[in-house]
């Protein structure tokens, strides 16, 4: 699904205007009555307070709708218009008019002196500013956003939280208003993917407002929400006649003594994605536990406790390379030659990408397409520091473009770079913040690669099935005890629930009230 910023939104507002012979105000009032109906399911015409905060513009014209809504089936509601400006917008007088034609009149704020009583049981809906936000709220608009925080209602934000900008950095943070939950159009907004803004909202969904899609598809977005619908177009159905050759060797190299753990764990899990054959390389002190961890795995070993001189015979398809590796000087010179000498397809992480930040000249030996799969602070160490989360995302795809790479930043909302797109992953939460999680993920990338997919599309599925297993494992296992081993005993259910036709993802972290 592709994320559109804040200019090509407003472009897809007005080509489905155009095209579809729809008025803004009709398009205005089909998505605030998506946000209505929302609110009312989860309502279901309780009694509690609800304080509508309008601006003035078209985020603030979905708030009047809102409140119409709210108004005509009888919740206990007051409106407020915050005054920051003359400029109204069309649809946003429109609505107001209608909003009073029905007898309810909203209350207008031009200063602090006229902020209302807000009760922490209460409901706020945040329709100050949307995505026409240029600067930061200040003045009054700023003290009204505290004071909404303050009080630590339900507040539930329509499009984007205010103060909150789509596509680049907040400076002040005291200008955001939190939201408990927004509800946004279309889209998802590359600012919910990024942690930097994990204090402004707890959770977010996507309604679709039916804006026009062969106009957002000729924008060609180069930002993507990677959804089950389209992963599994990725999927490589099995042929009647395939055998194990079919499927790949997938060739895991890492360990060292005391982390012959890592290997294991990515070897597994090479395996456990469907790799035709597997074997590992690692230092001869690991020997007999990965043969008995891994019986289907073939083995090679290398110097006692860490690897030195590279030496395998095996004829792999992929390498993945890194996992418990260590950083010791015979095994960064032993690296050093490897990946000099190396013409087969890599997945490098951990303790490889590590020795690559040491030893920078080794990126052009790297073969085109190579993936590597960094947390922030490996990242970190191979790019440098960033000023905000918006710049390592450039940061990021600058370097991808320079060596031909394709990126995985791990986290949250993983993300694969390459250098033409960015595609965040829609699966996982925190059961996954466990040690070896990174090194199961290494091996279903590679163990993707043996069975022929591109690498960019390996790293997609890998990382969306690896996210997948602890969404499905969760109601059974709970967050703390998901271990990286649960990753593998879940896999199975990540792949089959791409067969299951129930939702299409377009929401993400659904609240109730
Ligand atoms: N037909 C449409 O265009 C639709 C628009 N929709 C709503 O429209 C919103 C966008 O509306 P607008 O473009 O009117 O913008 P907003 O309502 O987000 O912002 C209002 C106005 O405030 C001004 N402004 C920006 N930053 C400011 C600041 N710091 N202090 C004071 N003023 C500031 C801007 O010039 C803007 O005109 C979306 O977020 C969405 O909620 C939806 O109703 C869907 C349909
Ligand atoms: N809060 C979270 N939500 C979703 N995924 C997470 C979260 N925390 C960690 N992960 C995932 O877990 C994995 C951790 O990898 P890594 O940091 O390399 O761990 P390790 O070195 O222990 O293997 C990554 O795939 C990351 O995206
Ligand atoms: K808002």
């Amino acid at each position: 699904m592709f994320i559109l910023n804040s200019h090509q939104i407003a472009a897809a507002d007005q080509a489905t205007i155009n095209s579809n012979n729809i008025s803004s105000i009709d398009l205005m009032e089909h998505a605030a009555k998506q946000c209505f109906n929302w609110l009312h399911n989860q309502l279901q015409n309780q009694n509690i307070k609800i304080h509508v905060f309008c601006g003035i513009g078209n985020n603030g014209g979905d708030g009047l709708v809102i409140a119409r809504y709210l108004y005509e089936n009888g919740y206990n509601i007051t409106c407020y218009i915050v005054n920051f400006s003359e400029k109204r917008t069309k649809e946003f007088l429109v609505n107001y008019n209608r909003l009073k034609e029905i007898g309810k009149w909203p209350t207008i704020i031009n200063s602090e002196n006229d902020f209302p009583e807000v009760a922490f049981e209460d409901i706020v809906i945040d329709t100050i500013f949307g995505n026409g936000l240029t600067r930061s709220p200040e003045g009054f608009t700023k003290e009204l956003i505290n004071y909404l925080n303050s009080i630590k209602a339900f507040t539930l934000a329509i499009d984007l939280p205010s103060g909150l900008f789509t596509d680049t950095s907040v400076i002040d943070k005291e200008t955001v208003l939190k939201a408990s939950h927004v509800l946004t159009f279309q889209t998802p907004k590359l600012a919910f993917l990024l942690p930097e803004n994990s204090d402004f909202f707890e959770t977010w969904e996507v309604l679709d407002i039916g804006l026009d899609s062969n106009f957002i598809k000729s924008l060609n977005p180069t930002l993507n929400y990677t959804i089950k619908s389209e992963i599994l177009q990725l999927y490589k159905p099995r042929k009647k006649w395939s055998h194990k050759g079919t499927f790949g060797h997938a060739l895991i190299i890492g360990g060292s003594f005391g982390k012959i753990g890592a290997v294991t764990l990515a070897t597994k899990a090479a395996l456990k994605i469907g790799s035709g054959l597997v074997s590992a390389y690692l230092p001869k002190c690991g020997y007999p536990v990965l043969q008995i961890a891994v019986p289907e795995a073939m083995v090679e070993v290398d110097n006692d406790t860490s690897l030195e001189y590279f030496n395998f015979k095996t004829n792999a398809t992929v390498i993945g390379i890194g996992p418990g590796m260590g950083t010791v000087e015979k095994t960064a010179n032993g690296f050093e030659r490897f990946i000099k000498e190396n013409k087969l397809p890599l997945v490098i992480d951990a303790d490889a990408i590590n020795l690559l930040s040491q030893n920078k000249s080794l990126l052009n030996f790297l073969p085109k397409n190579t993936v590597l799969t960094p947390h922030p602070k490996e990242l970190e160490r191979l790019i440098g520091t960033w000023k905000n989360d918006f710049e390592r995302l450039e940061k990021t795809t600058d370097f991808s473009k320079k060596h031909d790479l394709i990126m995985v930043i791990k986290g949250a909302h993983t993300v694969i770079i390459d250098s033409t797109s960015k595609y965040f992953n829609s699966t996982g939460n925190p059961a996954l913040a466990t040690a070896g999680s990174g090194d199961v993920l290494t091996g279903i990338i590679t163990g993707l690669i043996a069975q022929g997919y591109e690498p960019i599309n390996a790293a997609i599925f890998g990382v969306y099935l690896h996210g997948k297993t602890a969404d499905i494992a969760i109601s059974e296992t709970s967050y703390e005890t998901f271990t990286a081993s649960s990753i593998l005993k879940y896999l199975p259910n990540a792949l089959l629930d791409l067969f299951n036709k129930d939702d299409n993802l377009i929401e993400n972290n659904k609240s109730d009230i």
